[in-house]
């Protein structure tokens, strides 16, 4: 839009300027054919020397480089069109006259059409001046006069008016004023860069005829052609707006719309100074040539007619431009459109541009990040070389160094070796020279060591005559020291015979020992008999009194005085003695099974008088209530394992039953013939070996579980049956290689109450006529053996075949009494005590002799005898073993074997069996 106002300006221009270029060309030909033109020229070119004299004064050289001191017309238009030089002559007379002057160059370089934009720019620097010069009140131009055909008068006339400006400004101090013709500043409005005023200027340029009626001509067409513009613009403002339309000049579309009428009307103000101007101006022109105006006032109306049809063709060309107009709008409406798609493809291609820069950027972020990890990972490597290169280096240096040192070491070693080698040599020397004396003197000294040499020899002669007879005398001595050793050993040889034949003699002391032992049980009588009286079961008791050897039972009478009876035996033991108290007693006899006696302990008494309790003990007996079988089998196992070093012992046991006259093995569940007892043993009975009193005990329960068993089917038969526990012991000493053989039968006998007072019958009475017969027969066995007969009756029953070996004159017996304490039981206890005081009368009757006779007191004495000796012969037997070191003690141990013997002889009573003179046989 703000190209068509210039091209439409330009157009004017350029027909306005066609116009005046024929009208200045018609006024100077019309001119030149007077005398008038040449002083005119003349004249003019005076003027203009001048006003561009004072111009190069102003502005100086530079600024006016293109203006020369005299300048033809042509040039001085020329320099002066763009308004440059004009307005900084202005602005130095008054600074700020004109604000702003445009520099050309700058803007024809910007702008496409440098021409027009020249044009423009000297038309706007121009009218800037003019309108400085208006203020002032200086005559002005019109800016075409600066063109080709403009009038260089009116131009050269302003500037000389401005230099006599400058002049009176100089002379006045200021305050001069041109002319007196000082016009208000708002008579016309400054110049802007779109405004209107060079059409008008233009129109001006083309009325500034210097007739009076040229003006009024031309305000005529100006009238004419306002209409004729309204029309066309119909609804735009009157000129009488033109002003506030110029100072809005943002509004671009009202500025359009108004170009018309400023066109038409332009500033008609404007035009009314400018024509008074004009008109002061031809008012001089036409004083000075009068003969010229006539020619102007009809060259005038020349004029109007052709201002009419350049009017007609510039409405033509008018339509014709707005036709363009049209186009171009149209045309620019498509350019829009294909610049908005090309916008839009424009901005497709940004945004791609823009993703691809995105990839491009995360690309290239990640190969930086991948850049930074090679680089650190470079880095790294390089530090670890860097650090290899520095160990490497220092390995150099290290090695260097020791290389050094070693190579220093063995200059070192080199020269000591030189120094050595040198003190070697110089030694080796010395010493050649120091050998070579040495000989000499070593010469001298062997010369004077032979004689020495020769005198020791004499020495040594004399000294092996000495040693001779010395060696004599020492061979003496050892002969005689070997006759005394041999003397010695001679003696030695005797006391060992001696201590030979005293160990020889120690195992003869043992059996004179076992002897001695056994003679002195044997003195306490073969047949023993002991009391106990069991608990009383009420308060009723028949025993009155209890001591060591005695025992007495109330008998009650009829006269109302109770009698009392008293019986005598080995031991009695009152009701709360101890198991333990019972067996001490008895213990002694264990011994003699193992030195080749047979024993026969049994209990005696009627049922339920106490003959278990004492034999097995109570049922499920405790270590402290266990009975004389079990004690009797711990002391045998105990002695044999004393004596394993001497005696090697195997022992073996047997347990039988016998009821109503049958005999039983109770370790088999067979029953045994009659027919095989052969009056000592029972040689189909189980004779099961033992090792300790484990397996005893254990084989024990096993003959009781049996016993019981009958028991249950027979009704108690236990208490009407006798049970026999037998232990064979076979010894063989290790020394002599003798053979011992012994036996201890253990016997729990049935109840002795006798069968009238039981008043039993069918098989209770064949039960206890058995029991009667059986014990009658061993009370006559008994009976016979201490009578001493020659027939002992042990074939009556088959208890005393049993107990045979265990009743004879080589065994020792002992028997147990039980009295039941209670009062109704006092018959049978009575009947009881009878029986066994009978025994024990019988046996021990030398014991009744015991307290008057003289045999008695002898066997006291031999008794007492023999435990010293016994004594002695314990303490011979402990040295023994023990013998002392020293030759001393050799005459003791002489002494007490002397004594052993005398006191030996003693023991004559009964010799224990061995092998050849046991008559057992199993
Ligand atoms: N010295 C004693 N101390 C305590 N109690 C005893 C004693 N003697 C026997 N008794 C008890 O008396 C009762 C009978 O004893 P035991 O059975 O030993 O008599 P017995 O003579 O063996 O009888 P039987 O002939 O019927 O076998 C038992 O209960 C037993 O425990």
């Amino acid at each position: 839009m703000a190209a068509f106002p210039l091209n439409v300006i330009s157009m004017v221009e350029n027909v306005l300027h066609k116009y005046d270029e024929r009208l200045d060309q018609r006024l100077d030909e019309r001119l030149s054919d007077t005398h008038f033109a040449s002083r005119k020229a003349k004249e003019a070119s005076l003027r203009r020397n001048e006003a561009a004299k004072w111009l190069r004064n102003m502005v100086g050289t530079v600024g006016g480089r293109d203006l020369p001191a005299e300048p033809s017309e042509e040039d001085f238009m020329a320099a002066l069109r763009n308004g440059i030089i004009l307005c900084s002559a202005l602005n130095k007379i008054q600074p700020g006259a004109v604000p702003k002057v445009v520099e050309a160059p700058s803007d024809a370089d910007v702008l496409p059409d440098g021409k027009a934009l020249s044009v423009y720019q000297y038309f706007e620097n121009v009218r800037n001046f003019l309108v400085a010069l208006e203020r002032l009140g200086l005559p002005t131009f019109e800016t075409s006069d600066l063109e080709q055909g403009g009038i260089s008068s009116r131009v050269v006339n302003c500037i000389l008016a401005l230099k006599s400006y400058n002049e009176g400004k100089l002379i006045t101090n200021g305050l001069w004023r041109y002319g007196g013709n000082v016009r208000a500043s708002n008579l016309i409005k400054p110049v802007m860069s779109k405004d209107p005023e060079p059409l008008k200027e233009s129109f001006s340029s083309a009325n500034s005829d210097p007739s009076h009626e040229h003006c009024e001509e031309q305000n005529k067409i100006t009238q004419e052609y306002k209409p004729s513009s309204e029309a066309h613009n119909s609804g735009l403002k009157p000129a009488s707006d033109d002003e506030e339309m110029v100072d809005n000049e943002d509004v671009e579309a009202k500025q359009e719309k108004c170009d018309n009428v400023k066109y038409n009307a332009g500033e008609e103000r404007s035009s009314k100074h400018l024509k008074q101007l004009e008109l002061d101006q031809q008012r001089k022109e036409s004083s000075e040539f009068p003969k010229q105006q006539d020619l102007v006032e009809q060259e005038n109306e020349k004029n109007k007619i052709l201002k009419q049809q350049l009017l007609a063709q510039i409405e033509n060309k008018r339509s014709e431009l707005l036709k363009q107009q049209q186009l171009i709008q149209q045309e620019n409406e498509r350019s829009m459109l294909l610049k908005q798609q090309e916008l839009a493809q424009l901005e497709n291609k940004r945004n791609d541009l823009l993703k691809q820069q995105q990839l491009v950027q995360q690309e290239s972020e990640r190969s930086e990040v991948w850049k930074q990890q090679q680089l650190a990972q470079l880095e790294n490597e390089r530090v670890e070389l860097t650090k290899q290169q520095q160990i490497v280096q220092q390995e150099k240096e290290r090695s260097e160094l020791l290389k050094q040192q070693q190579l220093a070491q063995l200059e070192n070693e080199r020269m000591q070796l030189l120094e050595e080698h040198q003190l070697v040599q110089q030694q080796k020397n010395e010493r050649i020279n120091l050998l070579k004396q040495q000989l000499l003197s070593q010469q001298e000294k062997e010369r004077i060591q032979l004689l020495k040499q020769q005198q020791l020899v004499e020495q040594h002669k004399e000294s092996i005559q000495e040693l001779k007879s010395m060696v004599y005398q020492t061979k003496t001595g050892m002969e005689f020291l070997q006759k005394k050793h041999q003397e010695e050993i001679i003696h030695l040889g005797k006391q060992l015979h001696s201590i030979a034949s005293a160990a020889s003699g120690y195992q003869r002391i043992l059996e004179e020992n076992r002897k001695l032992y056994n003679q002195v049980q044997d003195l306490k009588g073969n047949i023993r008999v002991y009391c106990r009286v069991r608990p009383c079961h009420h308060n009723q008791t028949s025993v009155s009194n209890i001591d060591e050897g005695s025992i007495s039972l109330i008998i009650p009478s009829k006269n109302g005085k109770d009698g009392k009876k008293t019986f005598t035996f080995n031991r009695c033991f009152g009701p709360n003695v101890t198991q333990a108290e019972v067996f001490a007693d008895t213990q002694p006899l264990i011994r003699s099974v193992l030195d080749g006696y047979n024993v026969c302990i049994f209990a005696y008494g009627q049922t339920g008088s106490g003959k278990t309790h004492t034999m097995s003990g109570p049922n499920n007996p405790t270590e402290e209530t266990v009975g004389v079988n079990y004690r009797a089998l711990r002391d045998l196992f105990l002695i044999s394992e004393q004596r394993k070093d001497t005696i090697h012992y195997d022992i073996r046991v047997q347990m039988l039953e016998i009821y109503n006259e049958t005999v039983r093995d109770l370790l088999s569940t067979d029953e045994i013939r009659n027919s095989s007892l052969n009056g000592i043993n029972v040689p189909d009975a189980n004779l099961v070996p033992v090792q300790s009193t484990a397996d005893v005990l254990s084989l024990m329960d096993l003959g009781f579980k049996n016993r019981a068993v009958s028991a249950t089917a027979m009704n108690d038969r236990s208490s009407r049956s006798h049970s026999c526990l037998t232990v064979h012991v076979h010894g063989k000493d290790l020394t002599s290689g003798k053979t011992i053989r012994g036996s201890i039968h253990l016997v729990d006998l049935a109840g002795s109450e006798r069968v009238d007072k039981s008043e039993v019958t069918g098989d209770r009475l064949k039960e206890a006529q058995h029991i009667n017969k059986s014990l009658a027969a061993l009370g006559d066995v008994i009976s016979s053996l201490a009578q001493k007969q020659q027939h002992i009756p042990y074939r009556n029953s088959k208890l005393t075949q049993l107990l045979q070996d265990s009743l004879g004159g080589q065994a020792k017996t002992l028997m147990f009494v039980h009295i039941a304490p209670e009062q109704d039981a006092l018959v049978e206890s009575i009947s009881t005590l009878k029986f066994a005081e009978r025994v024990s009368t019988i046996e021990l009757g030398a014991a009744k002799v015991n307290k008057d006779s003289a045999d008695v007191k002898e066997l006291k004495e031999q008794i007492a005898n023999l435990k010293a000796a016994l004594a002695q012969k314990d303490e011979e037997a402990e040295q023994f073993q023990h013998p002392p070191s020293s030759k001393s003690d050799l005459p003791v141990l002489k002494s007490q074997l002397s004594s052993t013997t005398v006191s030996s002889k003693s023991g004559s009573r009964k010799i224990p069996r061995d092998d050849s003179a046991s008559s057992l046989e199993v």
